[in-house]
């Protein structure tokens, strides 16, 4: 059976003059060591983006990180500070192909900015600066150049009663990094909130009425996955999913 080809859409990003359509060699590198898969990249064509031979054409799809933040019109936020980034062609790639994917049952990973995607694209709402939101602690990467420093641990996050994540590792909570201003204020109502941090603020969630694996984490797996059993927990289960589709697929 062939490996499933799992497709990561990108952000549009300034190199010099000129926009560039990338991901973090992290995301693509954590696809084909961690989840076992062919990554593909997905240009942010929004809507030109093809989506019917995207759904076509993959067997699951990974959202990604960006320091980019969603513009807040699609959640019903308060307009951006002046200078806040943005990607609108990611979001506009993104945000009408997430319930697409969950009625195609095609298996949906979301890591940080992702996480927030779905949320937003399911009905629900984010807060724009977590750290000045009273009883919310500061989620932001710690100023260093240091990437281990800055991918490291940064708090605990406790898992809910029948979550996925106490399934997997059997523990009831664990270190994970944190890269985020922005965070869930309202959970989408299809979603299922699996752990949340000492603050309260949910950090992973799985869709409650997917068909297939449909799953995102706040924090990032993919730094150093291979070191990190939650990291590869995520990961195998996602992979088993595109596995499964691949294989469900070969029989039509
Ligand atoms: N901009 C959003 C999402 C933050 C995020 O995805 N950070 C990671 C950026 C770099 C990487 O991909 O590792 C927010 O601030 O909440």
């Amino acid at each position: 059976m062939r490996q499933p080809i799992i497709g990561i859409p990108c952000d549009v990003k300034r190199i010099g003059l000129l926009p560039f359509h990338t991901v973090a060699e992290k995301y693509v590198e954590a696809v084909s060591g961690g989840v076992g898969g062919v990554p593909l990249l997905i240009p942010a064509l929004g809507s030109r983006s093809h989506v019917r031979e995207i759904l076509d054409t993959f067997d699951g799809i990974l959202l990604t990180g960006s320091l980019s933040n969603i513009e807040p019109h699609h959640y019903g936020g308060a307009p951006s500070r002046p200078g806040s980034p943005h990607d609108p062609q990611r979001d506009a790639t993104t945000l009408p192909l997430i319930d697409l994917l969950l009625q195609e049952g095609i298996p949906l990973l979301g890591i940080c900015r992702g996480f927030q995607e779905i949320n937003v694209a399911l009905g629900g709402e984010l807060f724009q600066h977590v750290h000045e939101e009273p009883g919310f602690a500061d989620h932001r990467e710690p100023e260093t150049d240091d990437l281990d420093e800055m991918y490291g641990p940064a708090h605990a996050v406790h898992f809910t009663e029948g979550s996925l994540l106490r399934q997997w590792l059997g523990c009831d909570s664990i270190e994970v990094n944190s890269l985020h201003q922005q965070g869930i204020k309202r959970l989408a109502p299809r979603l299922e909130a699996e752990a949340v941090a000492d603050d309260g603020l949910i950090e992973a969630y799985r869709v409650r009425d997917a068909r297939t694996f449909s799953y995102a984490v706040q924090w990032h797996p993919e730094w150093k996955y291979h070191d990190n059993a939650i990291s590869i927990a995520i990961f195998n289960a996602f992979g088993a999913a595109c596995r499964e589709r691949v294989a469900a697929r070969a029989k039509t």
